[in-house]
């Protein structure tokens, strides 16, 4: 696993036809951190992190300094990933095929990626499910992406960004579109495949409280401006920003009556999503009865 590198955005431009969108945005992942990059709509995070993953198209103006590790990359490369970087984005719909089995997307996938054969491909697929919180592999294999939740293919196609084994993944707004339950799945996906010592995350979404129970630092976007960055749990005491302080606020509104601060690591008075429960194996839009994960 690599896990070693420090990716550095500097003083990033981007304009479209003359028009500025994003001004002189600054942000740093150390190796094995989870920051937040946290904004409202229109802010500018897809565009940081589609300048960030190399695949802004070329209407787009993009200027400043990217650096991994010291190593100054372009902004522009060849098509394909870009070294080191792996991401998973908000509609987990369109990054499978939905009438292929899993299996046979995966697993060809992952020899790939992995550059070995059919059988430990098998194994190493297995091993990044159960990884993403599935108990029972083999019944996800078989089943086509149309039959699983939106939060259970949001895993799959974390699994399958894991298994380049990225020093930073890029994860923009994956839970957005989730239920509760299915959010809190992938945010434990999440902090069982990325932290201290495995890959660095960029957590890109406008739920503060999400952020806060996932990441150790944030940044907070306010159109095209870096408006607040720095330690999550001083951030959250202390907002320096309007803005900042208006999301944090609007968290703690959120807040249940039975929310408890000592809940896991949730900061104080920020809500907590609910316990972890899996969704149900659908048929077209019809669930039936056996859930996945359960033993078969
Ligand atoms: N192709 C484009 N042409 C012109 N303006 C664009 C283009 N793409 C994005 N923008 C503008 O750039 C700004 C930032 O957009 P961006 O998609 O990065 O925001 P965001 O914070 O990711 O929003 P959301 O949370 O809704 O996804 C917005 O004002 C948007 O309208």
């Amino acid at each position: 696993m690599r896990s070693a590198a420090r990716v550095e955005v500097g003083d990033l431009e981007v304009s479209v036809a003359g028009q500025p969108l994003l001004h002189r945005v600054d942000l740093r992942v150390q190796p094995g951190q989870r920051v937040a990059l946290l904004g409202a709509s229109g802010s500018g995070k897809s565009l940081t992190v589609l300048a960030l993953l190399g695949l802004l198209g070329p209407q787009f103006r993009v200027q400043g300094t990217l650096r991994v590790d010291g190593r100054e990359l372009p902004w522009r490369q060849a098509p394909g990933r870009r070294p080191g970087m792996a991401a998973v984005f908000q509609d987990s719909q369109a990054a499978l095929n939905p009438v292929v089995r899993l299996d046979r997307q995966l697993l060809p996938a992952v020899a790939r990626r992995r550059r070995t054969g059919a059988a430990e491909a098998g194994r190493v697929v297995a091993e990044l499910l159960r990884e993403v919180g599935f108990e029972d592999p083999e019944r996800i294999l078989h089943a086509h992406p149309s039959q699983l939740s939106g939060g259970q293919r949001q895993r799959v196609c974390l699994a399958l960004a894991m298994a380049a084994s990225p020093d930073l993944l890029v994860a923009d707004e994956p839970t957005t579109a989730l239920d509760m339950i299915s959010q809190r799945q992938v945010v434990e996906a999440l902090r069982r495949c990325t932290g201290p010592g495995r890959s660095a995350l960029l957590f890109i979404t406008h739920d503060l409280a999400v952020a806060a129970d996932l990441c150790d630092a944030v940044v907070v976007l306010e159109q095209g401006r870096v408006v607040e960055a720095g330690p999550m749990q001083q951030v959250l005491r202390s907002p320096r920003a309007a803005f900042t302080a208006a999301l944090v606020a609007a968290a703690r509104a959120g807040l249940r009556p039975a929310a408890a601060p000592q809940e896991r690591n949730l900061r104080p008075g920020l809500r907590p999503v609910v316990a972890p429960q899996e969704p149900e194996l659908r048929t077209g839009s019809r669930p039936v009865a056996a859930p996945l994960g359960a033993a078969s």
